[in-house]
């Protein structure tokens, strides 16, 4: 199942959705309800709640046991009875509690890691296509502008980067790319590595045009931004294919594929550029 009220305008790194099979650790599990209602209520107020609801179960045993065997309970132990959970009990509590909160936010952690691509820190593969498939079908009320794009950016002559400089500055090139798409990611678009050097971009809510001035942008940012990577001048570019749809009305799988013939196009006309897949006409944008 999509999670459509997953909160898409995030900045990334951000979660995706579930998916069917995705992370069972990005799933609300039993202790993260826990301490979500003990958020709620304040670390104080639920341990008096639980020793107060502990010495009330206390009590009402004892005054049964002595009921049953016909001895009085007494001031001295009915007050027995009602401190005792609290005295033993407060510090049992307070070290669950932490224990949960540590096993809880390492949970969360780990969730986000597992949405990351580990070179660059970008979305990795899986995420951003959870991203696209929520863009895709949004619903009604999520969508001012009823369109989305996906462009897929591929770095050009990247095997003669790694060749003539080393897959480090191969690597660190890849990371300084990401960084210059970041910077220029509107906040509802999702950034993501699709493979090895290949880049997509989930662009919901901007009209056909938008999208593809957008790609044009992030071409020209990885061109200022990669000039040179760590002294090395290495004067990496990408090209950009872009395919639009309007949301609700296309699927990922053909927009991916479109974007994909767009690229080759892109790649074919000579590089370090932008084609668009869709039958829309901005001006610095060349299309098949
Ligand atoms: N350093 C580094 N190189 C990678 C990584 N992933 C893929 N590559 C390299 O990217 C290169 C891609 O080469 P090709 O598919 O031939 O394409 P290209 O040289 O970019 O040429 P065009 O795409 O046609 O412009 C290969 O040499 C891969 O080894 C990575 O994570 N780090």
């Amino acid at each position: 199942m999509i999670d459509k009220n997953n909160p898409g305008a995030a900045l990334q790194p951000d979660m995706p959705p579930s998916q069917p099979g995705f992370l069972e650790l990005a799933s609300s599990s039993h202790s993260s309800r826990l301490l979500r209602v003990i958020e709620r209520v304040g670390m104080g107020g639920s341990i008096f709640l639980a020793c107060a609801a502990l010495s009330a179960m206390s009590v009402a045993l004892a005054s049964l046991a002595h009921y049953l065997t016909g001895d009085p309970i007494g001031v001295t132990g009915l007050l027995n009875t009602t401190m005792i959970p609290f005295v033993l009990g407060a510090p049992t509590l307070i070290a669950v509690f932490s224990l949960l909160q540590r096993l809880e936010a390492t949970r969360a952690e780990l969730a986000r890691l597992s949405t990351l691509d580990m070179l660059t820190g970008a979305l990795n593969r899986r995420s951003v296509i959870a991203w696209g498939e929520v863009a895709c079908h949004p619903a009604p009320h999520e969508t001012p502008v009823p369109y989305v794009s996906v462009a897929l950016m591929d770095v050009d002559r990247f095997k003669q980067v790694n060749d003539e400089h080393g897959h480090l500055i191969g690597d660190e090139t890849l990371r300084q790319l990401c960084r210059a798409v970041k910077r220029h990611l509107p906040p509802q678009c999702h950034f993501g590595r699709y493979g090895g050097e290949e880049f997509a971009v989930i662009m919901p809510q901007l009209k056909p045009q938008q999208a593809e001035a957008l790609a044009e942008l992030l071409r020209e940012a990885v061109q200022a931004d990669c000039a040179r990577v760590q002294g090395h001048q290495v004067e990496a570019t990408v090209s950009i294919g872009v395919a639009s749809a309007r949301a609700g009305q296309g699927e990922l799988a053909d927009m991916l594929s479109r974007a994909d013939e767009a690229l080759y196009a892109a790649k074919r006309a000579g590089r370090n550029r932008v084609m668009a897949a869709t039958p829309v006409t901005p001006a610095k944008v060349s299309r098949i």
